[in-house]
């Protein structure tokens, strides 16, 4: 396989997605890592981190190549504010968008295979006017496809957990689970495992939505009236699914024996046990987009940002996920 060339936006410039990228500069990669962010910023903190970066514009009318430790290419794109540490200011939320922006076309036009993305602060964003949920619609948006679904993953692919609704309040999931997006959840996952993971037939574990996956409609109804008639249709149609399962006992290494996938039915039903077992080596990966994304499990950790704890495992991870899709993808 040709070494592949791939986009990485460091996030918000005031958490540690620059702490990321310039110690990641410091171990051999597989791929040429292009980041797509400000130069100076990315110098500042590796200034401040006492390490070395050499900073070289990317050329992609050449063939991609693998930098030495402590180089990366660079897209500049260039902060609105000065930044530091931990000091968050909404006039750079737009910077951060760019960088976004600007990934998306790379992938799209080719020039880059992927783009792996470090952490946003989604608050700092909405407080520059700016409505925003997180990566994962954004990017579905900009990239004109709809319902995207994330997935999250460990880096063994021991569990991987897809989710039927994200970040919405806890309260407005009973009425965004329709059998629609149930029904587009388990496809886009399915395929998905097909054709971006090499899985022929997955097997998909889903969870029911309320306790004991609602005990015969008397602790809820929506196991009833959405979630069995969707799985039962959709294996009626080819899925391998089991479900609705009660989500307290799903994850039980008895009940993930032989299952590829599961979907939960709302973002703090699944994410707290993928993280839980693998914090710090999880890849969250956009589903159902043209493009290839994936992303760290963690968010700006602005208490760490410019200091000595950083850990790195999980950008790792996703820039290795990023390339192994690229690889198995056989034009989903
Ligand atoms: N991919 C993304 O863009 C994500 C963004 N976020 C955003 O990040 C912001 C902060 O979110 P929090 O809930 O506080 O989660 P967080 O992941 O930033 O922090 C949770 C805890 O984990 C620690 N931690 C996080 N990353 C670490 C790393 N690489 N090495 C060592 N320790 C690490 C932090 O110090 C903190 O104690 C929010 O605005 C949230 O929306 C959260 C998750 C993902
Ligand atoms: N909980 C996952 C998260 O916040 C990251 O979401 P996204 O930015 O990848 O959409």
């Amino acid at each position: 396989m040709p070494t592949p060339r791939i986009a990485l936006t460091p996030g918000e410039p005031a958490g540690i997605g620059p702490d990321l990228a310039v110690r990641i500069a410091q171990t051999a990669q597989r791929c040429e890592l292009v980041v797509v962010a400000d130069p100076a910023m990315l110098e500042q903190r590796a200034r401040l981190l006492g390490l070395p970066l050499t900073l070289t514009p990317v050329d992609y009318d050449a063939e991609a190549r693998v930098a030495p430790p402590g180089h990366l290419s660079i897209d500049t794109i260039t902060c609105a504010a000065p930044c530091a540490p931990a000091v968050l200011d909404s006039a750079n939320a737009p910077y951060v968008l760019q960088t976004l922006d600007r990934a998306v076309d790379l992938c799209r036009s080719g020039a880059c295979a992927a783009m792996v993305t470090g952490p946003v602060h989604k608050a700092v964003i909405n407080d520059a006017g700016i409505r925003f949920s997180g990566h994962t619609g954004y990017l579905a948006e900009r990239c004109a496809s709809d319902a995207p679904v994330m997935m999250l993953a460990t880096d063994d692919g021991a569990l991987r957990v897809a989710l039927a609704t994200v970040h919405i309040p806890l309260a407005d999931v009973p009425a965004a689970l329709t059998r629609d997006l149930l029904r587009h959840t388990l496809r886009v996952t399915a395929r998905e495992l097909q054709h971006r993971f090499g899985i022929a037939r997955p097997r998909v574990l889903v969870a029911g939505l309320n306790p004991h996956a609602g005990e015969d409609g008397y602790l809820g109804r929506e196991e009833i009236d959405i979630i069995t008639p969707v799985i039962e249709a959709e294996r009626a149609s080819g899925l391998d699914l089991i479900g609705p399962l009660p989500a307290d006992t799903l994850f039980t290494p008895h009940r993930l024996q032989g299952a590829d996938a599961v979907v939960a039915m709302y973002h703090d039903q699944g994410l707290p046990v993928i993280k839980h077992l693998g914090f710090g080596r999880t890849v969250n990966i956009s589903l159902g987009l043209p493009i290839v994304r994936t992303s760290v499990d963690h968010g700006t950790a602005l208490d760490l940002a410019g200091g000595d704890h950083v850990d790195t495992g999980s950008l790792q991870a996703a820039i290795t996920t990023a390339i192994r899709m690229t690889g198995v993808d056989h034009g989903a």
